[in-house]
């Protein structure tokens, strides 16, 4: 071993008093060091022993009568296996892994030492096995070494360099099928596109807020175009509620009192086809001072401030999973954050969100919760479905 690492080795003990050992190598490793009390007085009498009696005895039995702490960093032990597995290039400097180790040992902020040199099997099994003789833990995840003061999880996703591009695969029965469905609704569409513009003019030339009634209670096998149409109308409508509702509550007071219809039937147009609705949501409109208040308290939350960093990455894949404190927002706010979009983005009425809860009280509870922070009463743009399995 060179004198540096002991050195070094040595100083480490002596400061930390003991070095990092995970249990189950206590339990298994510690072998009987006589009089010796201190980790420290181990690793100092071994470094002084072991040049005594290196030539004159065979690595095993010298092993017999090394302490725990001189076993984790005999050279000897290092030198024997990798005497009968001689080392590929690649780890032709496990010193400088000895060096690294033992400095991450000194070190009581670091937690890990993560290597991205491309190593194999091999090498990992002659790292790991320096590391373990160390008292760490040591895992290879794909062609990355990890060696750490902490057990090591089997996968560890920010070192996996497919996860960012990796797809969800749809499976070929059921891209058939959209396949199939959608070339029977264009069928459908051409077939029909004499007969749906006609319906469509009919609908066209009726009172709006018929129209989304009339969407609403569809005959289901109402043209697929036309209910397509009812809904761009209604998106578009909804879009500019909520544009004209935003720029109202950065008003004052006295001013919003003009836009307070425009409000009342941003939430109207989701469902409730009439103005005269307003008057059941003036406690909670959000220029009132519990509307307020609930804004300012949607504001507060945590989740707030990730927005549109949320947004985005609910734009570009298909699948995301977020994860935050209990109470930052998840269940509450991420759904009202992408109706919202949808709504700015003129996709408003095509957008369904479904929430699930493991418990009907729950489910009841956040339904209600939400309506209230959206200023509706439940069973407007929020709802409960329960589902009995
Ligand atoms: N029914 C309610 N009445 C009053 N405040 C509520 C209600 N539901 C939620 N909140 C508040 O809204 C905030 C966000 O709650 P939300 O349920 O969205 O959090 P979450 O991140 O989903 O939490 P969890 O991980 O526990 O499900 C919380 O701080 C909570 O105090």
């Amino acid at each position: 071993m060179h004198s540096r690492l002991k050195a070094l080795l040595a100083r480490a003990a002596i400061k930390s008093a003991s070095l990092y050992s995970p249990s189950h190598l206590r339990n298994s490793r510690v072998v009987p060091i006589g009089d010796y009390t201190t980790v420290a007085n181990v690793v100092e009498n071994n470094v002084c022993s072991k040049h005594q009696s290196l030539s004159r005895q065979p690595v095993l039995s010298r092993r017999r009568f090394c302490g725990y702490a001189a076993e984790q960093f005999s050279d000897d032990e290092y030198e024997c296996d990798y005497e009968n597995h001689p080392p590929s290039s690649s780890v032709a400097n496990i010193d400088e892994w000895k060096w690294k180790i033992s400095m991450l040992l000194q070190n009581d902020t670091d937690q890990e030492i993560i290597s991205r040199d491309k190593r194999d099997k091999r090498d990992f099994e002659q790292i790991s096995n320096l590391a373990k003789r160390m008292g760490l833990y040591c895992q290879l995840y794909g062609k990355v070494i990890v060696a750490s003061k902490v057990p090591l999880p089997n996968y560890r996703p920010d070192l996996d360099d497919k996860r960012p591009q990796r797809e969800v695969v749809i499976p070929l029965s059921l891209q058939r099928r959209v396949e199939s469905l959608l070339q029977e609704h264009l069928d459908r569409t051409s077939l029909n596109s004499k007969k749906a513009c006609q319906i469509s003019n009919e609908i066209e030339s009726t009172n709006p807020v018929e129209n989304v009634d009339s969407a609403e209670h569809a005959d289901p096998f109402l043209d697929a175009s036309v209910m397509e149409k009812v809904l761009q109308r209604r998106s578009l409508r909804l879009r500019n509620m909520q544009r004209t509702w935003q720029a109202c509550i950065s008003f004052e007071c006295d001013e919003l009192y003009y836009c307070e219809p425009t409000y009342c039937s941003f939430f109207d147009s989701h469902q409730l086809g009439d103005v005269g609705h307003a008057d059941s949501l003036v406690a909670s409109k959000p220029e009132s001072p519990e509307g307020r208040r609930m804004l300012d308290f949607r504001k507060s939350l945590p989740a707030f401030k990730e927005k549109e960093r949320l947004l985005q990455a609910i734009a570009r894949n298909q699948v995301v999973v977020i994860s935050g404190e209990t109470g930052c927002g998840k269940t509450t706010q991420l759904p009202q954050y992408i109706l919202e979009a949808n709504i700015e983005s003129g996709r408003g009425a095509f957008c369904n969100i479904i929430c699930t809860q493991p418990r009907r009280i729950s489910a009841m509870t956040v339904a209600e919760r939400v309506s209230a922070e959206r200023g509706e009463p439940l069973g407007e743009s929020v709802g409960l479905l329960s589902v009995s399995s």
